[in-house]
């Protein structure tokens, strides 16, 4: 079997709903192909028992279609679905390399993005390219309508995963139809910043960059004890926190000698509120590998 290891990876940064998005060297799925007559997926791991194996209900199974590359798909859950960290697309990036190559179709890369976007519609209502293009990509994204930029960052992150459920279908209800333009402002020159501090790998500055005023405050809602978390990330020295994703992931951005206490903090505020959780203590890291 052939097998690719796709990453989790967080989208939005805060400022940038729906553009930015991040490849992160952990979590990661594992998905194995091999030619089939017809496409069967197999799940395991993290939340396999929440995830459907019909081909027709699982991001693997619209890329396999959508490549007209009917597979034996078994995939191995590293990232929990509806966590926020690009579950769905983590699957649908590997799939979407894997079967790529399965069956020699050529694209690129940047070709395959649009092609696992398809997954990512099935299962949120829209072809959105923020998770798929840095789970293929790696480094940091920018996925705008002229396409997709990539800038090659490193920057440390620890992501905090509680024990809650919010599906990205769920958390896009909550965004705001309007917006003031004092705060579209605010976020334009937030998601400057933070595109300027990948370039320079400097934590301080994309970790200023990830306020926004806009989305996260509606989706932080969702989250019991977000707040909490947030400033006890901060206290210990994150240089920025935000919801990762849509949610119920919570990311922060830092120096990578504060990463363990960041952690052990963002831990500690989750239990306090009464909420189980675990952290990676991560950074951003390299696209879907083949193996
Ligand atoms: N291969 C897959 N991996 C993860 N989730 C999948 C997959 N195929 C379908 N899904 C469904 O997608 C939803 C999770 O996606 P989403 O809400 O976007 O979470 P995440 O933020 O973790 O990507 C769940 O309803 C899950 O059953
Ligand atoms: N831009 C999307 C990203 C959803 O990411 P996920 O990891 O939660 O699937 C959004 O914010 O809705």
């Amino acid at each position: 079997m052939l097998t690719v290891r796709a990453p989790a990876t967080s989208a939005n940064l805060g400022s940038g709903f729906d553009v930015f998005g991040a490849a992160l060297e952990r979590p990661a799925d594992v998905v194995r192909v091999e030619r089939a007559e017809e496409t069967t997926i197999e799940m395991t791991g993290a939340g396999s028992e929440f995830i459907p194996e019909d081909p027709e209900k699982n991001t693997a199974g619209a890329v396999a279609e959508a490549l007209d590359a009917p597979a034996r798909i078994k995939i191995d859950k590293g990232v929990r679905p509806a966590s926020g960290l690009g579950s769905s697309a983590a699957s649908a990036a590997g799939a979407a390399l894997a079967l790529n190559e399965l069956y020699d179709r050529g694209l690129s890369r940047s070709e395959l993005v649009p092609v696992a976007a398809e997954g990512e519609a099935l299962v949120s209502g829209e072809a959105h390219e923020d998770n798929v293009a840095p789970a293929l990509l790696g480094g940091f994204t920018i996925a705008a309508d002229e396409g997709v930029t990539r800038v090659d960052a490193s920057i440390p992150l620890v992501v905090c995963l509680p024990d809650i459920v919010v599906s990205t279908r769920d958390a896009r209800r909550v965004v705001p139809d309007t917006a003031a333009v004092e705060d579209v402002v605010d976020t334009v020159g937030r998601a400057a910043r933070l595109t300027t501090g990948m370039h320079r790998n400097d934590p301080e500055m994309v970790g200023s960059g990830m306020e926004d005023r806009i989305v996260t405050p509606a989706r932080a809602e969702l989250i019991d004890g977000y707040d909490e978390v947030r400033e006890a990330a901060l206290a210990a020295g994150a240089t920025g926190v935000t919801v990762s994703g849509a949610g119920p992931g919570v990311i922060a951005a830092c120096y990578e000698s504060d990463r363990r206490e960041i952690a052990g903090a963002m831990l500690d505020a989750f239990d306090d509120a009464g909420v189980e959780s675990r952290a990676y203590q991560t950074r951003i890291g390299d696209g879907a590998t083949i193996h």
